[in-house]
C-alpha cells in the first residue's frame, strides 16, 4: 500500500535549462544586427542606371527578410528549455500491480528495403521491455502484406521463447539480438553464468537469421512451413502488395488488447531501453500532471551514425536543443515514431479538466464514464489523420489542439535506435518528403496558426510553423548562393566594405551564428567536422530538397499530382556501405536533385575564379578590393563547403561517383551561365 507521503511525490519532474538569460541576451543582440541590416538594405538600394544590381540588391534583401523571418520563429525552439525526468521506483512502488496494458504498433511497408530479419529484431526487442508480460501486446502491421515478414514473425516467435528469458534473466541491453551480438562478442567480460547461456542463444539466433535471409531470397516460405501454417493460404488470394485484403495474424499471446497506452515504431527502431514503458507510464500517471499529457514523444537517434555524421542524420541540434525548446511551449511535435499516446486521444477524446484516468481501478475504462459515453467516444474515432506526407505530425497538433499537453523524453541511454539514411539521394528524398509533408500542413487547415489559434500558446504555434516552413527557407538559400557569385563575375557589389561601419553587422551575425552553433555541437558531443558536414547538408538540403518540395506542393494544389511516399531503403549493398563508413558521399545516380547540387558548385568555383582574376589581374583600386572581398568570402565559402562535389565529379573512379552524363550536363550548364554573366 502507498503511504500517505508517496502520494505527493511525483513520477516525474521537469526543470529549466540554465543559461537562458545569457541565450536571450545574445538573441536580443542579434535581433540588433539584424536590424541594421535591414537599415543598412533599405538605406543603400542601388538607384540611377544600374537597374540589373539594384534588382540582384532587392532579391538579396528579400531572401534576408525570409531568413530574419525564421530566425524570430527558430527563437520559439531555443528560448525556454525544458529537461524531463522520471522516478521508476515511485511508480512500482505505488502501481506495480495496477500497471496498465500497453499495445506496441510496429510498422513496416516493404521487404526489399526493410529485410524481415531486421523487422523481427525491431519485434523482439519489443517484447523484452521488463514489463508484466501479459500486458504487453506487439502487433506488427505490415502494409506491404509481405508472406517474408509474415514467415520471419513465425522464426521470431519460435527465437522469442529463448530469447525473451534471456534477456530478462540478465537484463540484455540492447534487447535486439542483432545489435546485441554485434556489440558484444565472445571476448567480452560477460557475467559468468552467462557465458554458456550466450553462446548457445547466439548460434539459435544465427540460424534462424540463415533461413531467414535463405527465404528472404528465394522469394517463397518452404512448403512444409507453409502447410504447417494455414496462414499462408491468405496470401493465395492476393493480388499484389499494394492491393490485398485485412490479413490478421495473432501469434503468441492469442488474443487482442485494447491497451490504454499506445506505443508506435517505425520497423527499424529497435528498443534499446528496457525502462521505456515504465518511464513513458511516469508521465501518464502522474497524479497531479499525468491527466493532461496526451503522448510522450522520444528523439529519432540512429546506431548507424558515422564518427563525424556525414550526412547530418543525427539531427543533433534539433534532438539535444530544438526539441526540448518546443517542449517548453507545452507541446511537442509527434515525430511518427518512438512515441507513446494515451489510447484515448488517438481515439479523438477532447482533454476537459474533469478528465481523470483512474489507473488503480478501472483498468481500460474512465472514471465517471458511461458505456454510452464510451461508444460516443469511439464513434469519433480520429486515429492517424492519413493523406499527407507527415501524418504524425498532423495528427500531434490536432491533439494538443484538443486541449491536451505532450512531453518530449529525452533519456541519456536513448529508448530507441534506427536507421539513418546510407546515401546522398536518399537523404534528399527524405528530407523532400518531410518538407512538403510540412508545407502542405501549413498551407492547410490544420496549420498551428489556424488550427491551434486560441488552443496552444504563441510559442508552441510559432514553434511548429518553423519546421512547417522548413521548404520556403530553400528559395532564399539557392538565391544567396548563386546571385552573389553571378554578380561578382559581373562586377555587382551587394555587401558593405571593407572600412565600412555597415559591415559589423553582418560580420557579427556571421561570427555570432557559427560559433554558437559549433559550441552547441560541440556540446551536444559532435566534432568541427561533424558541425562542417552539418552545415553542408543543410545547404545541400535547402537547394535541392526544399526547392522540389515547393514545386510538388503547387503541382499537387494545382492537381497535376498525389503525394508519394517513398519509403527510405533500411540495406545497401557492401560497396555502398563501406563508403558510407569511410564517410565518402554516395553520389551515383543521376538525379534531377543533383543536378541542382553539382550546377551550383560549378557556378560558384567558376565565379571564384573570376572574382580572384579580378583582383589579381585588373589590380582594383583600394575602394573596389573593399567592396569585393564580402562576395569573394561568400562565394569562397560555397566552394569550400562543395568540396566533396568536386571530387564526385572530377577525381573518383568508384560507382558512388557522379555520373559523366551529369558532370557533363552540369558543366555546360555551369559554363553558359557564366558566359552570360561576363559578356
Ligand atoms: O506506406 C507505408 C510507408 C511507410 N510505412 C512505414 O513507415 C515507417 C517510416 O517510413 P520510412 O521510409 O522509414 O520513413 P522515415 O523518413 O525514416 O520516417 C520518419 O518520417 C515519417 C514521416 O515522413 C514518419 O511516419 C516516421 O515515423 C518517421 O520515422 C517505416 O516503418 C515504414 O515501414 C508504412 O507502414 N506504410
Amino acid at each position: 500500500m502507498a503511504s500517505a507521503k508517496d502520494e505527493y511525490l511525483p513520477l516525474f519532474e521537469t526543470k529549466e535549462a540554465k543559461g537562458r538569460v545569457a541565450y536571450r541576451l545574445l538573441a536580443a543582440s542579434m535581433l540588433l544586427a539584424i536590424c541594421m541590416v535591414v537599415v543598412f538594405r533599405v538605406k543603400h538600394v542601388p538607384t540611377g542606371e544600374e537597374t540589373q544590381g539594384r534588382w540582384a540588391w532587392i532579391g538579396l534583401f528579400l531572401a534576408e527578410l525570409w531568413f530574419f523571418l525564421s530566425w524570430i520563429l527558430h527563437q520559439a525552439v531555443r528560448w525556454n528549455l525544458v529537461y524531463r525526468y522520471t522516478f521508476k521506483d515511485r511508480l512500482s512502488h505505488r502501481y506495480e500491480k495496477e500497471l496498465p496494458g500497453v499495445d506496441i504498433f510496429i510498422c513496416t511497408a516493404d521487404p526489399k528495403v526493410e529485410p524481415p530479419i531486421m523487422v523481427i529484431n525491431t519485434v523482439l526487442s519489443m517484447m523484452a521491455y521488463d514489463y508484466p508480460p501479459e500486458k504487453l501486446s506487439v502487433y506488427l502491421s505490415d502494409d506491404g502484406g509481405s508472406q517474408l515478414t509474415f514467415y520471419a514473425m513465425l522464426e521470431a516467435s519460435r527465437f522469442s521463447e529463448y530469447w525473451l528469458p534471456f534477456c530478462k534473466k540478465f537484463k540484455v541491453e540492447p534487447p535486439s539480438p542483432a545489435a546485441y551480438f554485434s556489440r558484444h562478442d565472445s571476448h567480452d567480460p560477460l557475467q559468468p553464468q552467462m557465458a554458456n547461456h550466450y553462446n548457445s542463444i547466439k548460434k539459435l539466433y544465427k540460424e534462424m537469421e540463415n533461413r531467414i535471409k535463405i527465404v528472404t531470397e528465394v522469394g517463397r516460405a518452404p512448403e512444409e512451413i507453409r502447410r504447417e501454417h494455414k496462414g499462408f493460404l491468405e496470401w493465395d488470394t492476393v493480388s499484389s502488395p499494394r492491393d490485398h485484403q485485412t490479413i490478421l495474424q495473432i501469434r503468441v499471446s492469442s488474443k487482442i488488447s485494447n491497451g490504454p497506452v499506445i506505443l508506435t515504431v517505425d520497423c527499424d527502431m529497435y528498443s534499446n531501453n528496457l525502462d521505456s514503458v515504465r518511464d513513458a507510464l511516469c508521465f501518464f500517471m502522474d497524479e497531479e500532471k499525468g491527466h493532461e499529457i496526451a503522448f510522450v514523444q522520444h528523439p529519432q537517434s540512429f546506431d548507424n551514425i558515422t564518427k563525424n555524421d556525414l550526412y547530418g542524420s543525427s539531427f543533433r541540434s534539433i534532438s539535444e536543443v530544438e526539441l526540448h525548446g518546443v517542449d517548453g511551449n507545452g507541446g511537442i511535435l509527434y515525430l511518427g515514431t518512438g512515441c507513446f499516446h494515451r489510447r484515448d486521444t488517438l481515439c479523438g477524446r477532447k482533454h476537459t479538466k474533469e478528465y481523470k484516468r483512474d489507473w488503480k481501478t478501472e483498468g481500460h475504462r474512465i472514471a465517471g464514464e458511461s458505456l454510452n459515453e464510451l461508444s460516443e467516444t469511439i464513434k469519433d474515432f480520429m486515429g492517424m489523420m492519413y493523406g499527407c506526407p507527415v501524418e504524425d505530425v498532423i495528427t500531434g497538433l490536432t491533439i494538443n489542439c484538443r486541449g491536451w499537453k505532450s512531453v518530449y523524453f529525452n533519456p541519456a541511454r536513448k529508448a530507441f535506435l534506427g536507421v539513418a539514411p546510407i546515401t546522398l539521394d536518399q537523404v534528399l528524398v527524405q528530407h523532400k518528403r518531410w518538407s512538403e509533408g510540412h508545407l502542405q500542413l501549413f498551407l492547410s487547415r490544420y496549420c498551428a496558426f489556424w488550427q491551434g489559434h486560441g488552443r496552444i500558446n504563441t510559442g508552441l504555434q510559432m514553434a511548429a510553423s518553423y519546421y512547417n516552413l522548413w521548404a520556403t527557407y530553400g528559395p532564399p538559400t539557392l538565391y544567396y548562393a548563386v546571385i552573389p557569385s553571378v554578380c561578382l563575375l559581373k562586377g555587382i557589389p551587394l555587401f558593405p566594405k571593407m572600412s565600412s561601419p555597415w559591415l559589423l553587422p553582418f560580420a557579427y551575425l556571421i561570427i555570432t551564428h557559427s560559433s554558437y552553433s559549433l559550441g552547441e555541437v560541440l556540446w551536444c558531443g559532435g566534432s568541427l567536422q561533424s558541425w562542417w558536414n552539418d552545415k553542408r547538408i543543410w545547404i545541400f538540403r535547402r537547394t535541392t530538397s526544399y526547392i522540389f518540395a515547393i514545386v510538388d506542393t503547387m503541382l499537387k494544389v494545382l492537381g497535376f499530382t498525389k503525394s508519394a511516399f517513398v519509403i527510405t531503403s533500411k540495406v545497401a549493398d557492401n560497396d555502398v556501405m563501406q563508403r558510407y563508413k569511410e564517410e565518402i558521399m554516395e553520389f551515383g545516380t543521376d538525379s534531377p536533385m543533383f543536378s541542382i547540387l553539382t550546377t551550383v558548385a560549378l557556378l560558384n568555383l567558376f565565379s571564384l575564379v573570376g572574382g580572384m582574376k579580378r583582383l589579381v589581374f585588373i589590380r582594383p583600386s583600394i575602394d573596389e578590393f573593399e567592396a569585393w572581398i564580402l562576395q569573394i568570402l561568400l562565394c569562397a565559402f560555397v566552394v569550400a563547403i562543395n568540396l566533396p562535389v568536386y571530387q564526385g565529379l572530377f577525381f573518383r573512379k568508384d560507382s558512388g561517383n557522379i555520373p559523366f552524363s551529369l558532370m557533363s550536363r552540369s558543366i555546360v550548364l555551369a559554363l553558359i551561365a557564366t558566359m552570360l554573366c561576363m559578356y
